[in-house]
């Protein structure tokens, strides 16, 4: 049997009737889907680190070895675990759409730098379709290519980039490119050059697989939206209510854009809360600061909080026309998520226990990054002891994960995972 028979297969045993089901944070994980650290990671040099995003050189062996027992964990808590290398080879299964997925990641890459492009597809079409994925993931140096294939005086000419393509590090944060919500998603506009082409992949999957081919996946936004938004903003929190940070990397023209989506095209979400949070490298996205743990519990970095816990919190919902939202205003994170989710009671977790130091010792190791599998049920990265000593005193069951090399990618267990179905809630 085909491995893409099999998929199928699998997914009709778990009777899903649509493809994609997330209407919370926190219902019972079914499908993830992950991304194993490749040899991407070892095209990062010390004097491309800042520009791919990255602090340091994770080492290949150990990120896959705690990768696999991120993925192991899950499994054994009956997580059906996707690999996007996986996904993306399946998708380009005939001559056609893999010759016009190269060009258009060649094209997105800038890959025609002084005319080589065309030696570029030649190489890459050389490849079996998953090595070739493999190596579009992974970068490819300009010593790659035969010296006896540069016939022209510019392909001969070295300049001092060591590539032709550059490596996508990032990968393995499956969250930020794509983001589901309800039985659809988001294919992201990335803010950041380097990880720009990463939302491609998830554009072909979601056209061409037959997982998700011919199924109705209404996507709320697309990639080609001039305004950018990523996945670490986007934070399901109930069938109805969505929060989106306002963020270095995600703008406010991006989740205004996507509200008038959502309430339009009749989605069962009613309302956007759009978060703003301070646009620096250690609170890139919302989940990096704040991410939903119970139906009333929350982890969140202290510092996003001014003083008596001031921020600015903004509803949006359906306005009077297909062209506006109304928009209200609120000044205090948990008083508009108690409103938004009609609470009486909410909890917010702080990070590192609220410690000046450890709070920001392991918000920086992604302390409040922790992703649900059920409710008050998360997975966590094990040094941050302190944070995740905390949640076991709010009731929380913490499964901790190995962590060492897969942090220095700045992004956690909710960074490092895109679910695709989740249990909806009960009532
Ligand atoms: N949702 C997340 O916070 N993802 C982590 C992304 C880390 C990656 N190095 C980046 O800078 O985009």
């Amino acid at each position: 049997m085909s491995s893409i028979q099999e998929t199928t297969r699998e997914r009709e045993t778990t009777k899903l009737s649509h493809p994609i089901n997330v209407t919370s944070e926190i219902g019972t994980l079914k499908t993830v889907l992950l991304k194993r650290p490749g040899k991407e990671v070892e095209n990062l040099v010390p004097e491309y680190l800042q520009r791919l995003l990255f602090d340091d050189i994770p080492y290949l062996p150990i990120i896959q070895r705690e990768h696999d027992y991120f993925a192991e964990t899950l499994k054994n808590r009956g997580v059906e675990v996707l690999y996007l290398e996986k996904l993306v080879s399946e998708t380009l299964n005939n001559s056609e759409l893999k010759n016009q997925f190269v060009d258009d990641i060649l094209r997105e890459s800038n890959a025609n730098v002084n005319g080589a492009g065309k030696a570029l597809k030649e190489y890459l079409l050389s490849f079996s379709t998953p090595d070739m994925v493999d190596k579009i993931m992974s970068g490819v140096l300009k010593k790659e290519i035969e010296t006896s294939k540069k016939t022209r005086l510019y392909e001969l000419m070295e300049d001092h980039y060591p590539f032709y393509l550059d490596p996508m590090p990032n990968l393995y944060f499956t969250r930020d490119p794509a983001a589901s919500m309800g039985n659809g998603l988001t294919i992201n506009k990335m803010r950041e050059p380097a990880r720009r082409r990463e939302s491609l992949f998830m554009e072909y999957i979601i056209k061409h697989h037959p997982r998700f081919a011919g199924h109705d996946v209404p996507v709320w936004l697309d990639r080609d939206y001039e305004f950018p938004i990523e996945g670490g903003d986007e934070l399901i929190l109930s069938n109805e209510v969505i929060a989106i940070g306002v963020s270095a990397r995600t703008s406010a023209r991006a989740i205004e854009k996507l509200a008038l989506n959502l309430f339009k095209k009749n989605s069962s979400f009613k309302k956007v809360l759009a978060v703003e949070i301070p646009k620096s490298r250690a609170f890139m996205h919302l989940d990096t600061v704040f991410t939903m743990v119970d139906y009333d519990k929350f982890t969140i970095h202290p510092a996003i909080q001014g003083p008596e816990g001031n921020m600015n919190v903004y509803i949006l919902e359906k306005g009077p026309d297909e062209d506006h939202v109304n928009i209200t205003h609120r000044n205090n994170l948990q008083e508009a998520l108690k409103e938004a989710l009609g609470l009486s009671e909410l909890i917010l977790i702080p990070c590192g226990g609220g410690d000046e130091i450890a709070a920001a010792r392991e918000q920086w190791n992604d302390g409040s990054n922790t992703l649900a599998i059920a409710p008050g049920v998360v997975v966590t990265y094990d040094r941050n002891y302190i944070s995740n000593q905390l949640l076991r005193e709010h009731g929380i069951e913490v499964i901790e994960v190995l962590s060492s090399e897969l942090s220095r990618g700045r992004g956690g267990p909710r960074c490092m995972s895109m679910p695709i179905v989740r249990e909806d809630l009960r009532k």
